[in-house]
């Protein structure tokens, strides 16, 4: 049995009244492999506020990814529908960004190169694109660091450049499956306060694949924990601890417990 704890995430405008920014109905989806069929996603119905920070929890290969890429609009859906501000999502879009396990950055490209490197073609001038880069680089504590090339600097700083490259296009979304999991744990908490710090500002909406309870606990809303064999939403979990958490402290480690429990009996 689990205990539901109370949503409240602090700081966060109440969602009385409003429309989701995504929406997912009944969504099902199979891969083909060698003639056979096999089904991915079933059932699947989420509701995501805009500004919300949710998380998507969840054993491996029960279909979190391929759900994150069907959000982006990478995979179609089987049956069923997705929609993103109301309207049916049929391809990816600028409203939303994805940011990977890898930090898939050009290597050929500086840092500020990569950062600035969606706003070609976008109307800026010059000058405008140097403003935004310098500010971007300056938010995710990089402003040294612009003239360096990814292989020049470490993997916790690569990802600051991948989360900057996004942000400074300023979607409405954040995708972001397990974008901190080759960090050393000490560089995975600096990127979680980071994304924290910055989604308070930007008041964007995340979706955020994780594997981590921990690190679910610390960011979320909202934890969708999935089951998988198909993969379907096992139950929805409001993180109801005020921000900023504590990761010591009692009540925070009690929703850990909770959810080790849902994730064991997956
Ligand atoms: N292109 C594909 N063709 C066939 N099967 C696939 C394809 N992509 C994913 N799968 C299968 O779909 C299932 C879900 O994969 P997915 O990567 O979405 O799971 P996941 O929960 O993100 O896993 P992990 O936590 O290990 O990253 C897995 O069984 C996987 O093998």
């Amino acid at each position: 049995m689990t205990t539901q704890l109370k949503v409240l995430s602090a700081g966060k405008p109440s969602d009385a009244g409003k429309s989701p920014i995504l929406e997912v109905r009944e969504l099902g989806l199979h891969f083909k492999v060698n003639g056979a069929v096999l089904p991915i996603l079933e059932n699947i119905g989420l509701c995501v506020q805009p500004g919300e920070m949710m998380c998507v929890l969840g054993p491996s290969g029960c279909g979190k990814t391929t759900l994150l890429n069907v959000l982006a609009g990478f995979l179609k859906p089987g049956t069923g529908h997705v929609l993103a501000h109301g309207q049916p999502i049929s391809g990816p879009g600028p409203d939303r960004c994805v940011v990977f396990q890898e930090d898939a950055l050009f290597p050929w490209l500086t840092v500020a190169e990569n950062i600035g490197f969606g706003l070609k073609g976008k109307g800026f001038s010059r000058r405008q694109r140097r403003e935004m880069v310098e500010r971007y680089l300056n938010l995710v504590g990089l402003l040294p660091f612009g003239g360096y090339l990814p292989s020049e600097i470490s993997g916790g700083m690569r990802q600051r450049v991948a989360l900057a490259r996004v942000l400074i296009l300023e979607p409405a979304i954040l995708l972001m499956d397990e974008p901190f999991v080759a960090l050393d744990s000490q560089t995975r908490q600096e990127m979680q306060q980071l994304l924290l710090s910055l989604w308070k500002r930007f008041s964007h909406t995340v979706v955020f694949v994780t594997h981590d309870v921990r690190e679910a606990v610390t960011l979320a809303d909202r934890v969708v924990m999935m089951d998988k064999n198909p993969g379907r939403i096992k139950e929805v979990v409001d993180i109801g601890l005020q921000r900023p958490r504590d990761p010591a402290g009692n009540l925070f480690h009690r929703q850990c417990v909770q959810l080790e429990e849902l994730l064991r009996n997956t």
